[in-house]
């Protein structure tokens, strides 16, 4: 029921029992019910002094400078009913309702957090159309966050398809029309000079995560602009409900420089600006001004993950900002290590080392690049060979062909350590002939593009080709289940993107694999966020790599599955951020000391719980 305000702030009206203390103290009740909240908090605000940490710099201010009047009230009565950070709805138990002014705002009816949980997903389920279902989530997130958490922990493999990928596709490209509050952060080329104050605007003060996309690459949907938040915001709520990084920790940001998408720039419920992106020096400041703000507003700690950039963007804001800042790129970094874990797994299956397979691409971009240098790196590790030796066995194929050597001069610099001596091969199909890979990995975001002799061709290579359709969301992706399993005559061993529904193939049921990066972002950021890492390296996602190939069981294998299941996730998060600590710690790149003894059990312990608290 504690909420921060500002005095002017129409969103919060204040109420009877609204009670302004001093910012010093609010600081102090503030420090009190985040650790007593649970979950991962950033350190304590006390000062060495013992007095409080002037977060806002009302103490250091001078008489000529502006300062923001933040004042802390006591919500009540239909305020706290509209606070979804607070709100229970009818969960209220008799003595609340008396105690918060509540008698006559609800009905008599007094339901328990799994009554309203069965009676939202009963609901849910009669939307026939994903989109509803997702703005009916949407609504509930806006409304009662946890039990929107709740709702989504308990029921995740049916509700990641709606509030991630394929739906939350649908959403971003309709995003102007189903727009009803903000989610996140707009952060526009109107407010250069500015980023330093509109952070200030965010009412959270403590924030450990922020996603950030400037929506020019959202899936495999291309630039949908402003509307890119619905990435964002879909990627944070995993952060808590696989995670477990408190809601209120997360923050949710979209860079709009413009976009070059004519439809969006022609529609009229278009809710970003309406011009073409901003390219060269102008994003470049843009985006550097955001970088240092940041920086300034959260400190050094807090993770910034890139999210859907284009790949003439990532690779080099990863470059800039990772020796500088705690940064990762998701589909670089995120999808190689996933991809990466699938593949040390899938060994148990198909037999031999990462160093016997032979692995081709489709695509070579953000994750194409990035899956593939990790699985060289990972490869390096294991024969002790120099990573331009282990290159030799990974080859990519761009929408010009196969990359090889005499393509050099015209490459992008992300594709150079890939242009092998070969000579040029321009369709898929006869790469495949020419490589004979073991692994075929698309990450084209260029749906059919496995066409059935591309899966045949597999077949007739490998007793049981890993196939792996990357690409989101599902009408992007390069082959559904249905098309490995049945062309491949059911040999194929198949992950994709998005999910598929299993398969009944010749009266066997194939059950098909997720591979995608939401098994590793929550649980690595968690791992970096307890450590208090400062920095991110390869070593990381490797570890990270490890730590999930780790969690697929026997039963998992006798299925065909090189992912364990989504549904046992935040075991998962825990074993995959206790190894990312450790990592960190092993680096000398935590700050959090002394290092935790148990830290399964402490990533555990630090993860938010969705169940109602009560008050008092
Ligand atoms: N499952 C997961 O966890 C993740 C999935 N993805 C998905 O992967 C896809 C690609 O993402 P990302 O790598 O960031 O995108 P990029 O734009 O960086 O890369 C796309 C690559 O695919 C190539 N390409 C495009 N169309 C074709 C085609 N018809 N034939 C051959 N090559 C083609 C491009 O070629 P060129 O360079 O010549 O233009 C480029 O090399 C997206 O759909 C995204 O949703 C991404 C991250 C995580
Ligand atoms: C999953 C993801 O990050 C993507 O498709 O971009
Ligand atoms: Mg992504």
């Amino acid at each position: 029921m504690i909420s921060l305000h500002r005095h002017n702030n129409l969103l919060h009206p204040t109420t009877a029992r609204r009670v302004v203390l001093g910012v010093r103290k609010l600081l102090a009740v503030m420090s009190s019910t985040l650790v007593n909240g649970g979950g991962v908090e950033a350190s304590a605000p006390a000062t060495a002094d013992g007095g409080v940490r002037d977060f806002y710099g009302e103490e250091r201010a001078t008489e000529d400078q502006l300062i923001t009047p933040w004042a802390f009230s006591v919500s009540s009565g239909c305020t706290l009913l509209r606070d979804p950070r607070y709100n229970k709805g009818l969960a209220f138990t008799e003595k609340e309702r008396d105690a918060h002014y509540l008698r006559g705002l609800l009905p008599p009816a007094v339901f328990n957090q799994e009554l309203q949980e069965k009676r939202l997903m009963h609901n849910l389920r009669q939307y026939e159309v994903p989109l509803h279902r997702y703005m009916a989530l949407m609504d509930l997130q806006e409304r009662n966050e946890r039990l929107f958490y709740k709702l989504l922990i308990d029921n995740v493999e049916e509700l990641l398809p709606v509030v991630y990928t394929p739906t939350v596709g649908e959403a971003c490209q309709k995003y102007g029309s189903i727009f009803r509050r903000p989610q996140g952060l707009y952060i526009s080329l109107k407010e250069k000079g500015k980023i330093l104050e509109v952070l200030k605007n965010w009412p959270e003060k403590n924030i450990q995560v922020i996603v950030v996309t400037d929506g020019e690459r959202i899936l495999g949907l291309g630039d949908l602009g402003c509307q890119g938040m619905g990435i964002p915001v879909g990627k944070l709520s995993l952060y808590t409900a696989l995670g477990g990084v408190r809601p209120s920790s997360c923050l949710p940001i979209t860079i709009d420089v413009g976009t070059s998408n004519e439809k969006l720039l022609n529609d009229e419920f278009y809710i970003g600006l309406r011009q073409k992106r901003a390219t060269g020096k102008e994003y470049a400041e843009l985006l550097d001004e955001f970088m240092h703000a940041v920086k300034q507003n959260y400190g050094e700690k807090v993770l910034i993950q890139f999210e859907d950039f284009a790949n003439h963007n990532a690779f080099d804001l990863l470059a800039k900002y990772s020796s500088s800042h705690l940064v990762f790129n998701d589909d670089i970094q995120g999808t190689a290590s996933v991809v990466l874990a699938g593949l040390l797994a899938s060994l148990k299956l198909v037999g031999g080392t990462l160093a016997d397979h032979t692995f081709l691409f489709l695509g070579a971009g953000e994750a194409g690049t990035g899956i593939a240098e990790l699985i060289a790196l990972e490869i390096s590790k294991q024969t002790k060979a120099p990573v331009e030796e282990t290159r030799k066995k990974i080859w990519l194929v761009d929408s010009k062909g196969l990359i090889v050597s005499s393509r050099l001069g015209s490459l992008q610099h992300f594709k150079k350590p890939w242009a092998h001596e070969h000579e040029p091969v321009k369709e898929l199909v006869d790469a495949v002939k020419a490589i004979k890979p073991t692994v075929l990995i698309g990450s084209s975001g260029a749906g059919k593009t496995f066409t059935k002799e591309v899966v045949e061709t597999m077949a007739s290579l490998n007793k049981k080709p890993l196939i792996l359709a990357l690409s989101n969301p599902t009408s992007q992706s390069e082959c559904t289940a249905e098309e490995a399993y049945t062309w491949s005559k059911g040999q194929a061993i198949f992950a994709s993107g998005s999910p598929f529904d299993p398969v009944e193939y010749e009266g066997k049921v194939f059950v098909p694999g997720q591979a995608n990066n939401a098994y590793i972002f929550p649980g690595f950021g968690l791992g970096l966020i307890m450590s208090g890492a400062i920095r991110v390296r390869d070593e990381m996602l490797l570890a990270a790599s490890e730590a999930l190939a780790a969690q697929v069981s026997q039963e998992n294998y006798d299925k065909g599955l090189i992912y364990p299941p989504f549904t046992d996730i935040r075991k998962i998060s825990a074993h995959i951020a206790a190894k990312v600590a450790a990592k960190a710690y092993e680096l000398g790149l935590a700050s959090h000391l002394p290092q935790p003894k148990d830290l399964v059990k402490y990533a555990e312990s630090c993860m938010y719980s969705p169940g109602y608290r009560n008050y008092r």
